[in-house]
């Protein structure tokens, strides 16, 4: 009751005002770490000088680290702080780690000798270490305590307005990453530097360290206005204890003698409050639930690093519009901009007249979308092996020099070298479009211009009477690439859609399935799905070692099609649950007998499996919520 009626004094349409904070606080935290991750790995070989396999390695142990701190944020905020003091803490840490990366990219700190590169490497690298640490913290800290915090604004009935609010809440996170995607590339592209001019990455992690001081602003703002439910001690701690001795209890009485329990948790009703003993029934039914899900993310995630590399592969000419092979990664946001309001407002509505689309049935059919996404990229691959050289896979050229003479060849940002008379330089990696270069001796100087595809590979021979642009004759060595990126804007479509549905449901299930002191710990869980699933992708990457890349897309979509069998069968015997009605008639009823107890919690399940058909739903009435609450 204390809760609604902190609710209803600040409501616009039926939504707290206070969930206005939280999304505006999502944007600018995503745009924050999307923003920073975008640019981490050119990052680490260009201004660390870090070899491709180490920039790699960091950049996904970090990602790792990331998905496995909320359990840490969510178990300060359950059982110590709260989630509201969590999230303020965890983001002024978060701030200080984005601003220690923006300090470690300065290049003058250290640049003695002013040439523009660091003299003391040791410093930068330790400082962005330092700062990824914290950040992982941070941002992995406060991720299931936001998201839980932002439910925690609703009162119970209205259901419908925080699945809306969900779905906004993802909405925010694609608008802050799509921006930030956009964004921090080109101004890491900038130069700057007070001594000397370099690309700037102090920028491009500044401006996320801006935001994320805003994005911490933003909810102090909102302060006053939150609903903050209070720890409930240390919970974790209980939940364990009490396991420990149903498990034990159970093993000490093995005999016929001892009349069995309904449910092996039953046997800490010796020791343990029967309520504690019901939400982690409930928890421990969500997270048995949770066991096939990693395979998806493992799929998921392959858009940042397989499917970037395939689009390598790839012709990014669109026209006016040239796409740099990591910048397709920002078809993911611009479609779940697009499909979120179309699926809550439209798809959903119409499926949901034939058939009961339940929670667990969307996320099924989310896992199928990323099974068939990853059979269109093995289908794009065959197309491209069809048309691809093993040698080089990027816009590569050489120069034969025929003259008398030492020539250097240049272009803006690439320094071909100074090639001896009667030898040849070395492959050089350039943009693709049309290039100048600049070829000089000591006596003379020329510009020589032409169009590189992407993926092509040419050799330049320079004759011994130059004149340029005509007497340069080239041979293509490699074709440049026929396939088009624009093949890979089905695999996109398919996998977004699969997000949508299994990652913004399997988000809000999370929530309202939770009891209500371990509903960030359910998030929390819900985010080690993530790790996890990044951890398969490195395993079956080195296990498999599959030499044929396609057969790798279908590997993959076949263990999800398995794991995706298996859930389905996992989700039809699975009751949806309300636990705060359940938690209400286990509070109401104290310590009535055995019998009651169990029928009031069949009732709660069978209430809630009623509302999850979909055939009932809430109407978010604060008079009748609190009518409802006020019963109860
Ligand atoms: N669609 C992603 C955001 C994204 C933006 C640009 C490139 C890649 C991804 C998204 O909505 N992410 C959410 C949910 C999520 C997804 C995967 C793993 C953990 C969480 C987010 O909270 O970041």
């Amino acid at each position: 009751v204390k809760r609604s009626s902190t609710l209803n004094n600040n409501k616009v349409l039926g939504y707290p005002i206070s969930i206005f904070f939280i999304v505006v606080n999502e944007f600018c935290e995503r745009f924050s770490y999307y923003g920073m991750r975008a640019v981490l790995v050119l990052y680490f070989k260009y201004f660390l000088r870090w070899d491709n396999d180490l920039a790699t390695s960091i950049y996904h142990t970090f990602v790792a680290l990331c998905y496995l701190t909320p359990i840490l944020g969510a178990i300060i905020a359950d059982s110590w702080l709260g989630k509201f003091k969590t999230i303020i803490y965890l983001s002024i840490v978060y701030a200080i780690g984005q601003v220690t990366m923006a300090v470690s990219a300065i290049h003058d700190i250290t640049d003695k000798d002013r040439d523009g590169t660091p003299d003391n490497m040791t410093f930068h690298v330790a400082m962005s270490m330092v700062g990824l640490f914290l950040i992982a913290l941070g941002t992995g800290g406060i991720k299931p305590c936001v998201s839980a915090f932002g439910g925690d604004q609703f009162s119970e009935h209205q259901e419908k307005q925080r699945r809306t609010f969900f779905s906004v809440f993802y909405l925010c996170i694609n608008g802050g990453s799509l921006l930030s995607t956009i964004i921090t590339p080109i101004l890491r592209a900038q130069e700057c530097g007070i001594y000397t001019q370099e690309k700037c990455y102090s920028l491009a992690f500044g401006v996320p360290a801006a935001l994320m001081v805003v994005a911490l602003v933003v909810f102090i703002v909102g302060s006053g206005m939150y609903y903050k439910a209070e720890p409930q001690g240390n919970i974790m701690l209980d939940v364990c204890k009490c396991i420990g001795f149903a498990i034990s209890n159970r093993v000490r009485h093995r005999g016929k003698q001892y009349p069995k329990r309904k449910h092996w948790m039953d046997w800490a009703e010796d020791r343990y409050d029967k309520l504690l003993i019901a939400q982690i029934k409930m928890v421990l039914k969500v997270l048995f639930l949770y066991i096939p899900l990693p395979m998806f993310w493992t799929l998921f995630d392959q858009k940042g690093s397989r499917w970037t590399l395939q689009a390598t592969t790839m012709d990014g000419n669109f026209g006016a519009l040239v796409i740099q092979p990591d910048q397709m990664q920002t078809v993911n946001p611009i479609l779940i901009l697009t499909l979120v309001p179309i699926m809550d407002s439209l798809i959903y509505p119409l499926i949901q007249k034939c058939v009961n689309f339940t929670p667990l049935r969307r996320m099924t059919v989310g896992m199928l979308m990323a099974a068939i996404a990853f059979v269109c990229a093995g289908l794009v691959q065959i197309e491209i092996d069809k048309t691809l050289p093993t040698f080089p896979s990027a816009s590569q050229s050489q120069f034969v020099n025929g003259m008398g003479m030492a020539l250097n060849v240049s272009t803006p940002g690439v320094y071909v070298g100074l090639i001896d008379s009667s030898y040849y330089s070395n492959y050089s990696l350039v943009n693709n479009g049309k290039i100048i270069f600049t070829i000089w001796s000591d006596t003379q100087a020329c510009n020589y211009s032409r169009e590189f595809g992407f993926g092509s590979s040419y050799t330049f021979y320079i004759p011994g009477n130059l004149v340029c642009q005509n007497d340069i004759t080239a041979t293509e060595d490699i074709k440049p690439n026929t396939a088009h990126m624009a093949l890979q804007i089905p695999q996109y479509f398919f996998i977004t859609a699969g997000e949508v549905m299994f990652s913004v449901t399997g988000l809000e299930f999370s929530y309202s399935q939770a009891p209500n002191n371990m509903k960030a710990v359910l998030q929390a869980g819900w985010l080690l799905t993530v790790a996890i699933g990044n951890f398969i992708v490195l395993i079956v990457a080195e296990v498999a070692k599959i030499p044929e890349q396609w057969a790798e897309y279908i590997l993959f979509a076949s263990l999800l099609i398995v794991v995706c069998v298996i859930f389905s069968i996992m989700a039809h015997f699975y009751t949806y649950i309300n636990p705060a009605e359940i938690e209400a008639q286990f509070m109401k009823k104290g310590d009535d007998n055995d019998e009651d107890d169990k029928k009031q919690l069949q009732k709660g399940m069978e209430m809630v499996k009623r509302n999850s058909t979909g055939s009932h739903s809430y109407d978010g009435d604060d008079d009748d919520d609190e009518r409802k609450k006020t019963k109860m």
